[in-house]
């Protein structure tokens, strides 16, 4: 590894037509095509890193541009260079000390950063010879703290606090691995209940999602009041009450609505209310969490940084922490918000709803219960059916679990024909000039 130098970098603006069939749609995003600001890491010895941070379309550019810059800042070194100091790495990602301006730490800055480390983090298990969870997994507890920025929230843990968490995480490491292996980790599927799909197409979903043995579904809610409740009723009819059903508002009400809005849809026993409110309104998320008890509140996959994960935790706003493994800096910052949702008890269900995101976040959440969290309890990953086809090494479910991915890497490639048909503006997909119109609004 000490000669693996990073000699190239190559970013492309990748967008999948989704919106035409209203897949990812929900009331605030309602035309959504799942897009991806994507990289590779090319180096002298033929191995690739690729990463990706997910985008919903227009403005992806933007996003590859960032990435364009940051790339600047791994050209040339060495991967030992940097994973030897992992979280300095990090810092000087979100410490440039021009760019930090444009964040710091969140909104497209950020999101380049977790293409870019992510990619890193790619690189890293291909060199080993080994899937990303399994990297973590065994790594020395030295070497994982050393991927993570405390600053900001050793208030809330501090680093001796996170190393007894991932002390204590390798005993039973084996029992908890080959349980894995054995039956997987639970999941729910979002996949029938977007906004945009009619009543007769949730049914049958709901339906095939049965068969195919998912016990909890996720539904989009945040219209009309009446309209949500009748496909809440929709879904309940199907999947019975011994299933479990949770609804997601994409950040549609402001905190009042919320609490109003919240009570109504509890004649549908949600399991969890997701983003009802405003990603950023901690005190916000805390009240509509204290007035709507025993809905539990759900929020992560908008929120910019550990930090902002720090205060709700701190504020007692959130009863499910919803990690997204490329809003923030990646696997680094990702495993701070592991640790800290292990000290305050907080189960981690990651969001998954995105090209790519169940590649990625599974590897988290194998990482979580083998290291960190050491529980299963209440903690589901998110699974979309959709755009797998694209990847090398695509999920795996059985009967509404995730298997453990088994390539070495990230999971995260995508083949070189899909990069080249949905690459906007110039690939296949988009040959129409109308596609390409309605992008450019
Ligand atoms: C636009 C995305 O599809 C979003 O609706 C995903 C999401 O909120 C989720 O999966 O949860
Ligand atoms: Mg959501």
């Amino acid at each position: 590894m000490n000669d693996l130098r990073i000699e190239r970098i190559r970013t492309i603006d990748l967008r999948f037509p989704t919106s035409r069939e209203a897949i990812g749609s929900d009331a605030v995003n309602k035309d959504p095509d799942y897009s991806a600001a994507y990289c590779i890491l090319e180096t002298n010895s033929g191995l690739e890193g690729h990463g990706l941070t997910f985008t919903l379309g227009r403005g992806t550019d933007i996003v590859v541009q960032a990435l364009d810059y940051l790339a600047r800042t791994v050209k040339g070194r060495t991967l030992s260079s940097i994973v030897s100091n992992f979280a300095a790495f990090s810092r000087e990602l979100t410490d440039e000390s021009q760019f930090r301006w444009l964040g710091p730490e969140k909104g497209v800055i950020h999101l380049a950063t977790g293409a870019l480390i992510n990619a890193v983090w790619d690189l890293y298990a291909k060199v080993e010879g080994k899937p990303l969870w399994k990297l973590l997994a065994e790594m020395e507890t030295e070497q994982l703290l050393s991927a993570v920025d405390f600053r900001y929230i050793d208030d809330a843990i501090s680093r001796d606090e996170a190393k007894a968490i991932l002390d204590a995480g390798k005993a039973g490491m084996s029992e908890r691995l080959a349980q894995l292996q054995a039956e997987g980790y639970p999941a729910y599927t979002t996949s029938a209940g977007w906004f945009g799909f009619s009543d007769e197409k949730i049914r049958r979903l709901c339906r095939e999602g049965l068969a195919d043995g998912w016990t909890h579904f996720k539904l989009k809610v945040g219209g009309d009041p009446a309209d949500d409740l009748r496909r809440g009723r929709i879904v309940r009819e199907e999947i019975g009450w011994e299933n479990r059903m949770m609804v997601d508002a994409n950040q549609k009400w402001g905190v009042a609505e919320s609490i109003d809005r919240i009570h109504q849809l509890q004649e549908l026993e949600p399991w969890w209310m997701e983003e009802p409110t405003s990603p950023d309104d901690i005190l916000g998320h805390a009240r509509i969490r204290r007035e709507c008890k025993p809905t539990r509140i759900a929020t992560g996959e908008h929120c910019h940084n550990r930090v902002m994960f720090k205060q709700l935790m701190q504020a007692e706003a959130i009863d499910v922490c919803q990690i997204d493994s490329c809003r923030v800096a990646g696997v680094n910052e990702n495993i701070a918000i592991l640790l800290m949702a292990a000290k305050f008890g907080i189960p981690v269900c990651p969001h998954a709803g995105g090209v790519g995101l169940c590649e990625y976040v599974q590897h988290l959440s194998f990482f979580d219960y083998l290291r960190v969290s050491r529980s299963l309890e209440n903690r589901v990953i998110e699974y979309v059916d959709h755009l797998h086809e694209h990847f090398l090494h695509p999920v795996r479910i059985r009967k509404g679990k995730y298997l453990l991915p088994e390539a070495p890497g990230y999971s995260i490639q995508i083949y070189p024909e899909s990069l080249e048909t949905y690459q906007y503006p110039g690939g296949a997909a988009w040959a129409e000039p109308s596609y390409q119109e309605q992008h450019v609004r």
